[in-house]
């Protein structure tokens, strides 16, 4: 996201944080549903023009409200959805040229997603040991025995699951939301995965138990080299946790860089808007929050022109419904798409 920035050293950013996962120019179209088949195909554009480098050992925030097309990108990088322009490369290579049975098999290992559902991710039936026993026989081949229980402890005890011989023998149902939620995590280093596709995964947590995911999630990304793609509509998380953000807004990106000059310095009216909705305890209920004209969020499809925020900004331009801005570089890797600034 910064490899025009000349304040940056960009030498060393790649030498310590490799690039491994890049979009580039990402589209999706989904055929709008109800459609008679007489009438003529619609579609949603549900992400429009995405780029991001994700890199070694970093995060990248993905934040947007409810159907901005945030769990739909990273469904593109798992191959669950085929990008209608565009594409995510891994390592260099578009994910569309992996075909083989071989290559497959090493991508979907290499990224995994973490869903928000803690509940419904994990097979009732068995217990935390088959969970994660399975990865290792298939993707590396480890037999039942003093090594695979090694690994198995080993693992248990980097999430934070202790005593780890007890939570062995458990099924999913024994667990707390939290505890699951760290096994699904402990799944992706049973496979060894590189990088973690994490789709609101505290949303269903309590919320005195997900700083405890969310520290583990840093941990794996600063103690083992995990990547992330954190995909949230809470802002504030993703500044604890991701070096950079994305802020979307109806599959657009709108603000995007360095996660601490886009919170602490946001630009976009939308981005704006959803840090002062944020709860903040200092301050009072009565304090009204920035006007915006319309809660409506639109429906974007292909052919529409101009910034799809400009139906509810307060400072939208005439310009703004006739055609997107080129992205404005505010400060070092600090980025927006708003007429406001050009
Ligand atoms: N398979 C699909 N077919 C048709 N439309 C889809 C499909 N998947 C997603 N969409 C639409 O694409 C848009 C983006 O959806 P997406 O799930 O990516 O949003 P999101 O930001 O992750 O929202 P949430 O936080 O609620 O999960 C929505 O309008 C959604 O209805």
């Amino acid at each position: 996201m910064n490899a025009r920035s000349p304040h940056i050293d960009q030498a060393a950013l790649d030498a310590k944080h490799p690039v491994i996962l890049e979009a580039k120019d990402l589209c999706i179209d989904f055929r709008k549903k109800g459609d008679s088949i007489f009438s003529p195909k619609q579609y949603l554009r549900a992400v429009n023009g995405l780029n991001f480098q994700l890199r070694e050992a970093r995060c990248v925030a993905v934040v947007g409200e409810s159907g901005c097309g945030k769990s739909t990108s990273a469904k593109i990088a798992t191959k669950i959805h085929k990008a209608t322009e565009g594409g995510i490369y891994y390592h260099g290579t578009n994910i569309d040229e992996f075909t083989s049975g071989e290559e497959l098999d090493a991508y979907r290992r290499d990224v995994q997603m973490v869903f928000q559902d803690p509940f419904s991710s994990l097979n009732p039936l068995h217990t935390i040991r088959y969970h994660l026993m399975r990865p290792m026989q298939i993707y590396h081949g480890i037999k039942p025995g003093k090594e695979m229980e090694y690994r198995l402890i080993k693992i248990l005890t980097q999430v934070g699951l202790t005593p780890p011989q007890e939570v062995l023998d458990k099924f999913p149902h024994q667990l707390s939301g939290g505890q699951r939620q760290r096994v699904f995590l402990a799944k992706t280093l049973a496979i060894g995965a590189k990088v973690i596709l994490a789709d609101e995964p505290t949303s269903m947590l309590d919320v005195s138990i997900r700083i405890g995911v969310l520290n583990l999630m840093n941990r794996m990304k600063h103690e083992m080299g995990k990547s992330f793609m954190y995909i949230t509509h809470d802002i504030a998380t993703a500044r604890y946790f991701a070096e950079d953000t994305i802020v979307l807004y109806c599959g657009h990106m709108v603000e995007w860089g360095d996660t601490e000059q886009i919170t602490q310095n946001p630009q976009h009216p939308y981005t704006q808007l959803l840090l002062a909705a944020v709860p903040d305890p200092s301050r009072s209920i009565h304090e009204k929050l920035p006007t915006h004209r319309s809660m409506e969020t639109p429906m974007w499809s292909p052919e529409k022109k101009g910034c799809p925020y400009a139906g509810r900004c307060p400072q939208a331009k005439a310009e703004c419904s006739q055609y997107l801005p080129e992205p404005v570089e505010i400060s070092a890797n600090h980025f927006t798409r708003c007429h406001l600034f050009t």
